[in-house]
């Protein structure tokens, strides 16, 4: 039932297929939220096949970032031809210029710019960060002054620590941006708003009178993202290009306050909604390339004589992989919840805006690290292949943990999610009731039902107590945390400074309830899947995920007696017992995930699992290659042995 098998495969990835217990289809479908978004991924892909013009002229691997700009620029006009969604140089486009239109401009404006922002008549990005304030946005420089002579504002970057730093795409692509500047009117600062602002001729591209753009420079990863500079000196724009649907500023310079205090934040809440999905296909990805190279890959003899085995076998390699595979299932249902609950705030319920931002802050800090963490432990089971930029999996590494990064750092969203925490906790202190419904937040309401984990010795161990014992560390972090802030301030500590010395615990309660949020999402989310070999599958993973989990966490469980010694050698054994149950199903499993061998840019992921000729080829076409001896070879160590040569012979 694995639909992925074809003539000249790896024969090895071949007996793994043919072992599929499962329909594979089925299992995609679920993955995709349905057979149709397969079906289209499908004929992109088999698009992609049919027009070279869309290929790489050599692996980007190769290219200097020069060339590999040009080559993203290139594919990206080609695209827009093709198929509704681009590529890297509009990311930011489609990421946060359009969503902060949806999110903040009026109908007026909405009608003028989202067209053509949709139409790609000009490109834009997101210049909020700046070169000296990326987290505190309260204390953002660049301002935007009202003049009510002209009806404009005037924007300006009164520092060098002003200039906008890092927005994607802002350096070379974009020519029209969101600018986050500090609103100023009739004297008064009103603090930072969005406005919408030409940098680049529409026509020639050349920056605007007033406008200093550019490239910040090689970074870590994401080599095809032109990350930018911007200095903006008494550049004037029309007052209508304040993004007006929320906060708005009337002709006389008079302001009016949005609904809500957070509304302008609204954008980076979409993209911390939406990454997780995107975060769950990295670790996807990651898991794909690693188990099938495992696979095909053999190493060592188990039994002498008996011949070397698929590294797969080894309990560890398992151990190493499968959580990976299980954790990008587990989020890709935590996202499914945060993308319903944004489009639930975009449809104009404003007040699900603190649960939205409590649930997102968190589960992007917790996404994003323990996806970066899992695509290098992915990287380093590959071995040296691991390593090499062929099997795809340190660009892949390097472009997810700047996701621990951008849209908030992980330590700042964690401490924010803990604001969250911390108000329940003094509400349950005073015996306040929650005052609406948040199946996230709730169980902190509860005392812990059960003084005693109800983990035990089974061959079907039962989500809910895992799930249980998950609210048991959460809670009682939460409220550790809580007394400690109290303890301080009694000791006349103010709470800002109380805050500060029990930061460490905060993240970790925030940790904690993340992970109950997570884990209770999986657990729902296999509810609905009918066909029973996926279903059995769906449990295998969600009681991989559950059970790695509590061993991740073993001391805050054990810390009060909730759960004894014996209950951690139980998960153990329902860890290695979901490994074995998986292992057959291994290679189907990540076959399913769907992901072709362009989104996969993996000589070891391939899906014909024929890595040892390709890699040989890929090695083959690096440009070093083109010369047998280095055109300065004999410059240098040429003429270095030489000289050593003629010594040694005085
Ligand atoms: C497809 C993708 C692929 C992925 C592709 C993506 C490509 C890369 C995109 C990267 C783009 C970027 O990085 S764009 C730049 C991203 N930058 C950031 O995210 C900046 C992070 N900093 C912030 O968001 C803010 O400074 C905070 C939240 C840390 C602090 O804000 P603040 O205004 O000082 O608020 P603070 O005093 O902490 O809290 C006051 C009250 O406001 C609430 N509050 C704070 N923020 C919010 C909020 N957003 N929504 C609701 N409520 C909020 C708090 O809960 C609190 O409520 P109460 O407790 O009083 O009730
Ligand atoms: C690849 C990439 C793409 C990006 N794209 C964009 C973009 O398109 N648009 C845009 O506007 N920005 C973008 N950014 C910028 C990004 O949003 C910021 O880097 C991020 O918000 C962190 O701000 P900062 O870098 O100034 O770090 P800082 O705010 O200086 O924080 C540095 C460190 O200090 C600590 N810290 C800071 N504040 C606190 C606190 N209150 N409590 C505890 N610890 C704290 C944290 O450990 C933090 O890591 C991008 C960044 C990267 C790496």
């Amino acid at each position: 039932m694995n639909s992925y098998i074809k003539p000249g495969d790896n024969p090895l990835l071949t007996e793994e297929r043919k072992k599929c217990q499962f329909s594979t289809d089925i299992l995609a479908a679920f993955y995709h939220e349905n057979a149709q978004k397969i079906k289209r991924r499908h004929e992109i892909y088999q698009y992609y096949l049919e027009n070279k013009e869309l290929h790489d002229p050599e692996p980007t691997e190769f290219m200097d970032r020069y060339h590999r700009l040009e080559n993203a620029e290139r594919k990206v006009s080609l695209l827009k031809k093709h198929v509704k969604k681009a590529g890297s140089p509009l990311g930011l486009h489609y990421t946060m210029m359009i969503p902060t239109i949806l999110n903040n401009a009026d109908d007026e404006q909405k009608a003028e710019w989202l067209p053509k922002a949709q139409n790609l008549e000009f490109i834009g990005t997101y210049a909020q960060t700046e070169l000296g304030h990326g987290t505190n946005l309260r204390f953002l420089e660049t301002t935007a002054t009202y003049d009510p002579k002209t009806q404009e504002f005037i924007l300006n970057s009164p520092t060098t620590s002003a200039a906008k730093w890092w927005p994607g795409n802002l350096g070379k692509s974009s020519n029209r941006i969101i600018v986050v500047a500090r609103l100023i009117s009739n004297g008064k600062d009103y603090g930072p708003h969005s406005f919408f602002v030409p940098i680049r001729d529409p026509i020639t591209h050349k920056s605007l009178p007033g406008v200093t753009v550019g490239d910040i420079g090689p970074k870590f990863g994401i080599p095809t993202v032109d990350n930018g500079f911007l200095l903006l000196n008494n550049v004037r724009i029309p007052r209508r290009n304040m993004f007006m649907k929320n906060a708005k500023l009337n002709p006389d310079g008079t302001y009016i306050s949005p609904k809500h205090a957070k509304l302008a934040y609204g954008t980076m809440v979409y993209v911390r909604a939406v990454m997780i999905r995107t975060m769950s296909h990295m670790l996807g990805l990651a898991s794909t390339i690693s188990i099938r190279y495992s696979a095909i890959r053999k190493q060592g003899e188990i039994e002498a004589g008996k011949g070397e085995v698929k590294v797969l076998e080894y309990q560890t390699q398992q151990y190493r992989l499968l959580p990976q595979v299980a954790r990008a299932w587990a989020f890709e249902f935590a996202g499914r919840y945060t993308r319903k609950l944004y489009a639930q705030f975009l449809g104009g319920d404003v007040d699900v805006l603190p649960a939205l931002h409590g649930v997102s802050s968190g589960l992007k800090a917790v996404v994003t690290h323990q996806t970066a963490q899992g695509i290098e432990q992915c990287r380093m089971a590959c071995g040296g292949h691991g390593y090499s930029e062929a099997s795809g999996l340190p660009q892949l590494f390097a472009t997810a943990v700047a996701g621990c990064t951008y849209e908030g750092e992980n330590m700042v969203m964690l401490l924010q999610s803990a604001r969250q925490l911390v108000k329940i906790a003094s509400d349950v202190r005073k015996n306040q009731k929650p005052t609406k419904q948040n199946p996230v937040t709730d169980y902190l309401y509860k005392t812990s039902a059960a003084t005693k984990c109800k983990i035990d010795q089974t061959t079907d161990p039962d989500p809910s107590s895992v799930i249980e014992a998950f609210e048991h560390v959460a809670r009682r972090l939460t409220f550790a945390a809580f007394d400690k802030l109290e303890q301080l301030k009694q000791r006349g500590i103010s709470a800002e400074n109380a805050w500060v010395q029990c930061g460490v615990d905060l993240r970790r309660a925030a940790t904690a309830h993340t992970r109950t949020f997570i884990a209770r999402q999986f657990s729902n989310g296999i509810l609905e899947m009918r066909d029973l070999p996926v279903q059995a599958v769906l449990k295998d993973l969600l009681q991989l995920y559950l059970f790695y989990e509590v061993l991740e966490c073993d001391g805050d469980l054990l810390y009060d007696g909730y759960v004894i010694g014996q209950q951690i050698e139980y998960s153990k054994n329902n860890v290695y017992e979901a490994l074995r149950r998986l292992r057959p199903n291994a290679v189907s499993i990540v076959d399913s995930f769907d992901f072709n061998d362009r989104e996969l840019n993996s000589v070891l992921g391939r899906r014909d699992g024929n890595v040892y000729e390709n890699m040989l080829e890929w090695a083959k076409s690096s440009p070093l290659n083109k010369h047998d001896v280095m055109p300065f070879h004999h410059k240098y160590l040429g003429k270095m042995m030489e000289d050593a040569r003629q010594q040694s012979k005085l």
